[in-house]
């Protein structure tokens, strides 16, 4: 018996690194050890404590419900489970509302072992919170497209950008939440050409969901990947690799591989 290797976790520069490399990162949800630690195991670079938690985990039909206390709950139980992979950490429905709120979570969720803030949106409070969250040495991603944190005004979790209006607002929004100083941007269920431009104009590495192949890495949803009925509508970019994989650890090798390899997602798993 020997010990591991000891393994060179991926801090936030890698992020960048990684991009100008061209190797894609492939990033997970999870919300305990049990599934962390298997994820990490097996080759995810970003574990995601998401607020879609509050769907998945505690079963409401939006994230809104979802606290601070929530996410830190969840991001101490993952971290517990991760030796390799970059913790981000959602910052819930209100906790962005003001600079001084969002320090003041993203503070607790960095105490409780997250190594980057995720906040939605590009509206002026939310790029006042970006560029005080940064400046004071909290690395921040960015989340843009369908934000499901605006489902009331959305009326539903529909395609973003699509007419030509929307869609040049949301390439504004990017190069805004990087000059702002966020340093990774999700961009969640765009048309893929849409995805392909921003990827290409943005300083900051993209990670898609429902954004086609064109993004710098890929996330998905932890009950997605693992094909589960969650009692919500399936989107179309998920995709179930437990079929492929034959076990939970095989599903996310297979997850791996196929964002690395550019082979996920496919056409049928993307908007046009
Ligand atoms: N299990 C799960 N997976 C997720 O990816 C996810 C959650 N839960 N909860 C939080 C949000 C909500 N998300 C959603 C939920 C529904 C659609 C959806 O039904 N999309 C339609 C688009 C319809 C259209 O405008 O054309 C689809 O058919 O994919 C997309 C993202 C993504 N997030
Ligand atoms: C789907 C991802 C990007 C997310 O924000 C979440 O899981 O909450
Ligand atoms: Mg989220």
């Amino acid at each position: 018996m020997s010990t591991p290797a000891p393994l060179k976790p991926v801090t936030v520069p890698d992020l960048a690194q990684a991009r100008r490399e061209g190797r894609r990162l492939a990033m997970l949800t999870a919300y305990d050890a049990g599934f962390a630690r298997v994820f990490d195991a097996n080759g995810a670079d970003i574990i995601l404590v998401g607020d879609s938690l509050g769907m998945v985990v505690q079963g409401h039909d939006s994230t809104l419900p979802v606290t601070v206390d929530d996410i830190a709950y969840h991001v101490r139980a993952v971290a517990k489970g991760l030796r390799r992979a970059l913790l981000l950490a959602d910052l819930p429905f209100q906790a962005d509302a003001t600079p001084e709120r969002a320090l003041e979570a993203s503070t607790r969720l960095l105490q409780a072992g997250a190594g980057m803030v995720k906040l939605e949106g590009a509206g002026p409070h939310k790029l006042a919170a970006i560029r005080f969250l940064a400046a004071r040495e909290i690395p921040v991603s960015a989340h843009l497209g369908l934000t499901p944190q605006s489902v009331l005004r959305f009326g539903g979790y529909r395609v973003q950008g699509r007419e030509a209006a929307a869609a040049a607002q949301l390439r504004a929004d990017a190069l805004a939440v990087a000059e702002a100083g966020a340093s990774l941007l999700v961009l969640e269920c765009v048309p893929s050409a849409l995805a392909a431009d921003i990827t290409q104009a943005s300083p900051i590495p993209t990670i898609g969901i429902g954004a086609g192949p064109h993004c710098d890495g890929q996330v998905l949803v932890l009950h997605d990947v693992l094909g589960l009925d969650t009692g919500h509508r399936r989107p179309k970019f998920v995709k179930d690799f437990l079929a492929e994989g034959g076990s939970v650890a095989g599903a996310v090798r297979a997850y791996v591989e196929a964002v690395r390899d550019g082979s996920f997602p496919g056409a049928e798993h993307a908007y046009d």
